[in-house]
C-alpha cells in the first residue's frame, strides 16, 4: 500500500468487536482513526438494542451521532467499519456516511458479524458514498485477535495498486 496516501479509519462498534478490527487495522497502517458513537446511547441490555435498532429501521430514522470533527476531504483511502446490524450498516455510521462527500475516495469495509457474514453490507455502503470506489470487505466473526492480522494484511494488500 502506497505510503504517502492519507488513510482515515472511522467506525462503530457497539460492543467493542469492531473497534478491535478498527486497532489492529491501525497497527498495521498509519492511519487517523475515529469512532461514531450515537447521540442518545443505546441500551446495554440486549433485546431492548434490538428492539430499539428494528423501530429506527422500520421507521428509516437517521440516527444522530455526537459531533466529531473529521475532515474527510483530506484523505485518499477510508476504512470504514461497522457491526452487522440486519445486513446493514450501523445506523449512526450510516447517517455519519450520508453527510460527507466521499466522490472519488477508496471506502475499504470491515466489519464484525454474529455468524451470518457481510450479507448486503457493501452493497449498503456503496448506496451510503456515491461516487466512492468500495472495495470487498473484510468481515470477521465478532472480536478479532493479534493472530488475524496477517488475513487483514491480506485483505489490505489486495489494494496496494488502487488505492
Ligand atoms: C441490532 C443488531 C442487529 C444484528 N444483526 C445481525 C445480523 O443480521 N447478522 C449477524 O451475523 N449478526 C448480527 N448482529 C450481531 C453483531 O453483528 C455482532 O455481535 C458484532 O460482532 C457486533 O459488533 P460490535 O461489538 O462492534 O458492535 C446484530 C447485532 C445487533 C445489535
Amino acid at each position: 500500500m502506497c505510503m504517502s496516501k492519507k488513510y482515515l479509519i472511522v467506525y462503530y462498534s457497539q460492543s467493542g468487536n469492531t473497534k478491535s478490527a478498527a486497532e489492529l487495522i491501525q497497527h498495521v497502517v498509519d492511519a487517523d482513526l475515529y469512532e461514531i458513537e450515537a447521540q442518545d446511547p443505546y441500551p446495554t441490555n440486549y433485546k431492548e438494542l434490538l428492539k430499539r435498532v428494528r423501530e429506527e429501521m422500520d421507521e428509516n430514522v437517521d440516527v444522530a451521532y455526537k459531533p466529531v470533527s473529521i475532515d474527510v476531504s483530506s484523505y485518499d483511502v477510508i476504512f470504514v467499519g461497522t457491526p452487522n446490524w440486519g445486513g446493514k450498516v450501523a445506523l449512526p455510521l450510516a447517517t455519519f456516511l450520508k453527510q460527507q462527500d466521499l466522490t472519488g475516495k477508496t471506502i475499504l469495509p470491515f466489519l464484525s458479524h454474529g455468524g451470518v457474514g457481510k450479507q448486503d453490507i457493501e452493497d449498503d455502503l456503496k448506496e451510503l458514498c456515491p461516487g466512492a470506489k468500495v472495495g470487498s470487505a473484510y468481515s470477521a466473526f465478532q472480536k478479532v485477535e493479534e493472530d488475524d492480522v496477517e488475513d487483514v494484511i491480506a485483505w489490505m494488500y489486495q489494494y496496494m495498486d488502487r488505492a
